[in-house]
């Protein structure tokens, strides 16, 4: 993956309808999951409610695309060393894309799958992040999230000249057994835990770095009530629940524009990762996230997260910033 981000050329960038980018790596990553998914658990008929689909590819304008993302996914198998059988077709890797057709809900089991999270942040060389969750009757059960990008060391205010400059975390959590973090090249596993801080002007909070995706100005507000004097931690993706989870900072605030839906892929991973290392994620109102309700959260204005001491502090600070907001327009 981080070869590809290295080498990604103008080609591989496509834009969607809602003119979000999608690249190569978007799609070989969904054929990835969704074909060892698929091998791994072989007695199962598979759900999978993943972010892309193969519309694009299968137009005329797509092919070479397709060879493109063939050729990766195949040689990601490869690398691996796991894949014996003859190398995928395009209609093979077409097909295990066109698995994350899946709508979820509230009944049985279901894979939830953000190929690249933060797709913009994969674009600028940034943070990004590969999000697994796994749907048990409309909870999340289990969550994976590997952040490439991501220091081993804290990436929390005051540390970010850490001399240790080794990237590649993996994050795991299963309900009722916590959450852990590996480095991606399989070395030390540690449990990790959510910031004890209970004063929150010593809080430290992340945010987007994509203004467009949450409104900077709400999280200053926000920031400005509880005290915060650090500045704001802003980096792309589920990155940031990663970071959380291992106390880099004590909150991370989410206010997307109006209008914007959120999509289950893009928390289901990140959420389970903060609630097992003792933290807490709710809407703006202070409820849990529903996952139950189909490819898309039904959520109100927003979403935070942080430890269950500064949970009432920043809800309160949340409800007088959003009705300063309603009564200034
Ligand atoms: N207009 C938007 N507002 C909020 N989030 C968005 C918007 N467009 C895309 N996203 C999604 O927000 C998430 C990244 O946001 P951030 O990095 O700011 O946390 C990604 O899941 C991204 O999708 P994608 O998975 O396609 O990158
Ligand atoms: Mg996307
Ligand atoms: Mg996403
Ligand atoms: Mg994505």
């Amino acid at each position: 993956m981080m070869k590809v981000q290295k080498e990604l050329l103008l080609s591989d960038v496509q834009s969607k309808s809602d003119k979000s980018p999608v690249t190569v790596a978007d799609y070989g990553s969904q054929a990835v999951v969704s074909f060892m998914l698929e091998r791994e658990l072989p007695s199962k008929s598979l759900s999978l409610v993943a972010e892309e689909d193969s519309g694009y590819l299968r137009n005329e304008r797509g092919q070479e695309t397709v060879q493109r993302i063939t050729k990766l996914v195949n040689d990601t198998l490869a690398s691996d060393g796991s894949c014996s059988e003859s190398p995928l077709t395009a209609e093979d890797v077409l097909r295990a894309i066109d698995n994350g057709k899946s709508e979820g809900g509230s009944h049985g089991q279901h894979w939830v799958l953000d190929p690249i999270d933060g797709t913009k942040g994969f674009l600028r060389g940034d943070q990004y992040a590969i999000a697994l969750a796994l749907l048990d009757e409309g909870k999340v059960v289990l969550g994976v999230l590997a952040c490439p990008n991501l220091p081993l060391a804290s990436i929390g205010g005051d540390t970010q000249h850490s001399s240790h400059r080794e990237v590649g975390c993996l994050f795991f959590a299963e309900v009722g057994a916590g959450t852990y973090m590996q480095s991606l090249d399989g070395s030390s596993l540690i449990k990790v835990h959510v910031s004890t801080i209970e004063n929150s002007e010593e809080a430290s909070f992340f945010e987007s770095f994509e203004a467009a995706h949450s409104s900077h100005d709400l999280s200053s507000s926000i920031a400005k009530k509880l005290g915060v004097k650090a500045p704001p931690v802003r980096i792309d993706s589920q990155a940031k629940y990663g970071a959380l989870s291992r106390g880099d900072g004590a909150i991370y605030l989410r206010f997307p524009h109006e209008g914007y839906r959120e999509k289950i892929w893009d928390h289901a991973a990140g959420c389970i990762v903060v609630t097992e290392a003792g933290g807490v994620v709710t809407d703006a109102a202070g409820h849990p996230l529903d996952f139950s309700k189909g490819r898309y959260l039904d959520l109100e204005a927003g979403i935070m997260a942080t430890n269950q001491k500064l949970m009432p502090l920043l809800l309160k600070a949340v409800r007088e910033s959003l009705e300063e907001k309603t009564s200034s327009l």
